[in-house]
């Protein structure tokens, strides 16, 4: 997936560059104060390839959501001179509008800094890289971790463990990384380090005397997490005498120099002008630009075993940079890395032009977008009510959201976006079924697809395993919002004496829209979250389907397992009759399953008949009886003819929004 915000790295560039002016003493002043002296950047560039793999050290920073990862980033940038932050202006390492808006991190980034260690005098190459903390975005914890030898397990000293921490150090382990823990937040008045140490001992086994402090906010404790990262994390096994050989862990797209592939360097080396191929792809390249991210672009003409570093070579599209492809020299082909499992969407949303004229540019749009997010997938889709569209499929809510945003804010295009539905399976006897997908196992997202359930034999629904922590006080409402939710427990622990992890596997689509939130608030906001896939399984789907005036409307149909469709049939209908403005007739709306009606309001007959108002004294004024006439045509072009009936049309997607 390649949400690539970086795109706005040329929009940030310039300013970003000029917030970098270093008032560094250290030894890299000489090129930084002097970017623009080519023998300043010469001597720089020769000093960071004599840099021996055994003074690299590649890492991570991981941790739930705000436990402070940029901010630490930013303090390391900082404190190694990388570059000089202004007051004000924290959080370097997100740039994406999004981003800042939010506060979040959504896409990794990274940046090479340079170390002068205080124990032996030696310097050391760091390379850093951010990752999000969102569960939407692990895909990008766990491409970014590829790279590296070691983590950082940042913990806030307020907060304590979370249901994403648990994740990430999971992400880590099982990579066999090693993981520095570290408290941060230490200045808060209400931190509580021994807690929260003594939770880390409970889940992962981490002895209290490993756990460093510190406040990433004030800079105490990061020189000596510096020192730690030099001491405690490996440095890469690299053989640069060995052909070259690298692993492309990120991408972004620039449109002057096609992609741009950030790699991770095992073996050899590779300058500007050496031909390269993909093993993925079996495509070649020329090199042309190759560097260092320090955060922003830095050439080095050349790249060696241990280092981690971006690549340019004309790539025309991102979808040619394969996310965890192995790029070796032409003629010297090497043994490829294994590769990363793709980005699996979740959740899946229609998104429809607000005017259909405006397809085309939309369509572009959309193009770009997704250029940069290899994430998302697109299929094209039509609906008789919306028009012609797309179905996106998302990492997640969050996800979904942010490409909403994004595709509002950077391309400046008005889209619909239809209530996200997830991936079903189906298993039929249907011959026309079968010749159409080519299997009598399918797929399915849309409720459109929904197979006649005579042709059925089985249905399957997608499944998660969640990770819930909360303080006891709140564990009833929690319980209680699980079974809601179709929850089924698998496990819970007492982290210490007032905190509680409950893992629990839930339908994927029950806590797709509003889960996350509900939990926020029934555990006031001291409740997190995080999930992972756990496949499908077998499922009593039904079709929910809406009639006005008997006639079925397809638009409006949803999937849903059978022991909640009553009170949403019951929920719909009454939405509707709220939504759906009177018209001239009477209008039944119902809702069905297999044929059966299960829910029914009436909607009362009325004729609006705007000129009205104007009998009496004004009743002749002919300009003003054509003002109102072209205001509620107007209005009649937001709405949707379905038979002869009008329904808004944002009654699509706000109908079904819980
Ligand atoms: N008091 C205090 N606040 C901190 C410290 N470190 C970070 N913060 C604050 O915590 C909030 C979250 O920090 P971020 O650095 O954005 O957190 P993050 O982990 O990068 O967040 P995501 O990118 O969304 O995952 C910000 O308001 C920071 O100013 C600290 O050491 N002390």
């Amino acid at each position: 997936m390649k949400v690539i915000f970086r795109v706005l790295r040329s929009y940030y560039g310039s300013s970003i560059l000029n917030k970098y002016k270093s008032s560094s003493s250290f030894m890299f002043t000489s090129y930084r104060s002097s970017s623009e002296n080519t023998e300043g950047r010469t001597e720089a560039t020769l000093k960071y390839q004599n840099i021996p793999s055994e003074n690299i050290r590649n890492f991570s920073i991981i941790a739930h959501v705000d436990h402070g990862k940029s901010t630490l980033a930013d303090r390391l940038l900082e404190l190694t001179n990388t570059i000089c932050i202004e007051e004000g202006k924290a959080q370097v390492l997100d740039r994406l509008q999004v981003e800042k808006e939010r506060g979040i991190t959504v896409k990794a980034q990274t940046a090479s800094l340079f170390y002068k260690s205080r124990v032996d005098d030696q310097l050391y190459l760091l390379n850093l890289i951010d990752t999000p903390g969102h569960v939407d975005f692990s895909n990008e914890v766990s491409r970014s971790l590829s790279a590296c030898q070691g983590v950082i397990l940042l913990v806030d000293a307020n907060q304590g463990v979370q249901a994403q921490t648990v994740a990430n150090f999971y992400l880590a382990f099982c990579q066999n990384l090693i993981i520095v823990p570290v408290l941060n937040k230490v200045d808060l008045k209400n931190a509580n380090p021994e807690k929260v140490e003594e939770q880390l001992r409970v889940l992962f086994d981490i002895e209290p005397e490993t756990v460093l402090r510190i406040s990433a906010k004030q800079g105490t404790g990061v020189e000596d997490l510096l020192e730690s990262i030099v001491t405690r994390l490996p440095p890469p096994v690299a053989n640069r005498q060995a052909p070259f050989k690298a692993l492309i862990f990120d991408s972004w797209f620039d449109k002057y120099r096609g992609a741009v592939v950030l790699i991770y360097v095992q073996d050899g080396c590779v300058k500007e002008g050496d031909i390269i191929t993909t093993v993925y792809s079996q495509t070649t390249y020329t090199v042309k630009n190759v560097g260092i991210l320090r955060p922003t672009e830095f050439n080095t003409g050349t790249l060696v075993g241990g280092q981690v570093g971006f690549l340019t070579c004309n790539i025309r599209s991102a979808k040619e940079a394969h996310i965890g492809d192995t790029i070796h020299l032409k003629d010297e082909p090497v043994e490829p890395f294994p590769g990363f499992k793709p980005a699996q969407p979740m959740v899946f949303a229609g998104l429809f032009p607000m005017d259909q004229s405006l397809h085309m540019e939309m369509k572009s749009a959309l193009e770009r977008l997704t250029l940069n997010d290899s994430a998302v997938s697109i299929t094209t889709e039509s609906s008789p009510a919306l028009g012609l569209g797309w179905r996106l499929g998302f990492l997640g809510l969050l996800h979904l959201d942010v490409f909403n945003q994004r595709l509002e804010q950077e391309y400046n295009a008005q889209a619909i976006m239809t209530a996200p539905s997830v991936t079903y399976k189906a298993k039929v006897t249907s011959k026309k079924l079968i010749e159409k997908y080519g299997s009598d196992e399918f797929s399915f997202s849309n409720p459109m697809d929904f197979p006649d359930p005579t042709f059925t034999v089985a249905l399957y629904e997608p499944f998660i395993l969640g990770t819930i922590i909360t303080p006891d006080e709140y564990l009833g409402g929690v319980l209680s919002l699980c079974m809601e939710k179709r929850g089924v427990q698998k496990s819970s622990t007492n982290i210490d004496n007032t905190r509680i992890m409950i893992q629990c596997y839930f339908p994927l689509n029950e806590i797709v829209i509003d889960f996350h939130d509900t939990l926020k608030s029934i555990t006031s906001g001291f409740g997190s979250f995080s999930y992972e896939d756990h496949g499908y399984e077998l499922s009593n789907l039904i079709k929910l389907n809406i009639l006005l005036n008997g006639n079925v409307v397809e638009e409006l149909g949803t999937i849903v397992h059978a022991s909640k469709a009553v009170s949403l049939g019951r929920k719909m209908v009454l939405k509707l009759v709220d939504m759906i403005p009177r018209q001239m007739f009477q209008i039944a709306i119902q809702a069905s399953v297999k044929g059966k009606i299960i829910a029914r309001e009436t909607l009362k007959a009325y004729r609006k008949d705007v000129t009205s108002k104007l009998c009496g004294k004004r009743g002749g004024d002919i300009t003003r009886k054509m003002k109102l006439i072209k205001q509620q045509s107007d209005a009649k072009k937001k709405m949707k003819m379905v038979g002869n009936i009008e329904i808004p049309r944002d009654t699509f997607i706000n109908v079904l929004k819980r």
